[in-house]
């Protein structure tokens, strides 16, 4: 049983319907935001077949012992009816409701008490249908050790189950078919956490032993169980800086990871980029002071194209001096830098009157601040202490600062967000020392969340065709941790 068969069945159950997305009440009356009913089988018999072999091929696989077989009423009595009958295995049913003629009796086919039965299901979500057939299998002098389940809801039935003496085998787990419907793009990234997330919450199993008591084990926060939330859900935590939450949901609406570094010396080209490769950004940075014809104009018709395309504009003017400085260079001299420019960014060198002489000008007009953690040059001298001082100065400064210039993931806290620049498709550097890293290995392996790309764009003979592709890698490289996390 490969996993290329299992990604097969995956995808055609989800064909004929046997997993549903939407509001859904369970057994226990729980709702829930996905719904596997597998009683559609019985008019697909080839796929009815193709379940039953998996199933069988599972319990060869573990080398199970036993002397019948047992389907729980309904959806696996079928299931159970064609492995025995295609293996010549013998065969018992559990009556949900005894008869009150004849033999009155609640288990039927043959038996010796001390036989051992194995128990076949559908789908488990708590365990307790399983528990509820093993008991009246017991109350018949069988033995029960082992069940077999085609799919495992992870909400806590494997672990009920070993509880109660019973080896649960699952075929296919939900977070296994969730990562096959994504990759086939049957459903969407944010549909996939979210369901991940409701699965992660609402574990029906706590033990005793744990927490001593009856009462549910208490939960995990997403943080705790390193579940990684997507740039959507970040951008509605109640904490969230609203221009962090801003561009979290730009990034989600565009698919868009990509900061383009605009650094080029004239106006007109400048704002050339910023119409072509809007679509494909979420943020725009510039280096205002290289430009060699700046005007105010010039900075009205940025911000109306950052309208039009829906990306915010970030000023790389890593400010460095002290509070009454930093001040008057973000919103006066020639650029006015705070009318413009949504985000900018500090080094924490000067200590924290750097942060709270812009914050003094940026927050009543609802900006933010990146504070310089790492640098992608080579010798740098932001590493170690220095990083965590940065960390703990942004934590202290969270209605201002939204997060980070780093190498990689920092901050635990999702309001955070990490941007990463010295970004190009091969690993390498220039002559200067700036050193590049691939999206793949930023987002995916690093943890950060934007990555920011000067000259991979600009150099190219196609800049759209360009951005387009550093889009694509961000994008694909953060939806492949999204939705490997929590597994
Ligand atoms: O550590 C840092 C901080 C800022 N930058 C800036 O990002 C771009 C990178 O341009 P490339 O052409 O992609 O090298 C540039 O504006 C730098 O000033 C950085 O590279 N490293």
């Amino acid at each position: 049983m490969d996993n290329v068969c299992i990604d097969t069945l995956i995808l055609k159950l989800h064909d004929v319907n046997a997993v549903k997305f939407g509001e859904y009440k369970l057994k226990s009356g729980m709702m829930t935001p996905i719904y596997i009913d597998l009683r559609v089988l019985v008019s697909h018999p080839a796929l009815m077949n193709q379940v039953s072999s998996f199933i069988y091929q599972r319990v060869h696989d573990e080398g199970l012992q036993f002397d019948s077989v047992c389907g729980v009423p309904y959806t696996a009595l079928p299931l159970a009816t064609i492995i025995c009958s295609r293996h010549e295995l013998p065969m018992l049913i559990r009556r949900k409701e005894a008869k009150d003629y004849g033999t009155k009796r609640l288990v039927e086919g043959s038996f010796r008490e001390g036989d051992t039965c194995l128990i076949i299901e559908d789908t488990v979500t708590s365990g307790s249908s399983i528990l509820e057939t093993a008991e009246v299998l017991y109350k018949e002098g069988l033995k029960v050790t082992d069940a077999i389940v085609l799919m495992d809801r992870e909400q806590g039935g494997v672990e009920m189950l070993a509880s109660k003496g019973i080896r649960l085998h699952p075929i296919i787990s939900l977070f296994k078919l969730l990562n096959v419907l994504m990759a086939a793009e049957r459903i969407d990234a944010k549909t996939a956490q979210s369901v991940r997330k409701f699965l992660l919450d609402n574990n029906t199993f706590s033990p005793k032993e744990k927490n001593g008591n009856d009462a549910p084990a208490t939960k995990k926060t997403c943080v705790e169980q390193n579940l990684e939330l997507s740039y959507g859900d970040r951008a509605e935590l109640g904490n969230i800086h609203p221009l962090a939450s801003k561009l979290l949901k730009i990034m989600e609406e565009k698919q868009s990871n990509l900061c383009v570094s605009a650094d080029v010396t004239s106006s007109e080209e400048l704002l050339q980029l910023a119409e072509s490769l809007g679509p494909k950004i979420c943020m725009l940075k510039t280096h205002v002071d290289i430009l060699k014809d700046f005007t105010g104009a010039f900075s009205q018709k940025l911000q109306a194209l950052a309208e039009k395309h829906d990306f915010l504009i970030f000023e790389d003017r890593k400010f460095a001096d002290i509070g009454n400085t930093v001040k008057h260079q973000y919103e006066g001299g020639m650029y006015q830098i705070s009318s413009w420019s949504h985000i900018v960014n500090a080094h924490a060198v000067p200590g924290p009157g750097v942060v709270k002489g812009l914050s003094a000008v940026g927050k009543p007009l609802g900006r933010g601040c990146l504070l310089i953690a790492q640098m992608s040059s080579q010798g740098s001298l932001a590493t170690g202490e220095y990083t965590k001082a940065v960390l703990q100065m942004a934590e202290e400064n969270s209605d201002f600062v939204i997060g980070f210039i780093c190498g990689s993931k920092i901050a635990k806290r999702p309001e955070f967000i990490h941007m990463t620049p010295g970004v190009q498709m091969k690993a390498g550097g220039d002559l200067l020392g700036q050193q590049y890293t691939t999206p793949e290995e930023v987002i995916y392996n690093k943890g950060s969340d934007v990555i920011i790309v000067g000259r991979g764009v600009l150099e190219a003979s196609d800049r759209l065709e360009a951005a387009e592709s550093y889009r694509k890698s961000g994008w694909d490289a953060y939806t492949k941790r999204v939705t490997q996390s929590g597994q």
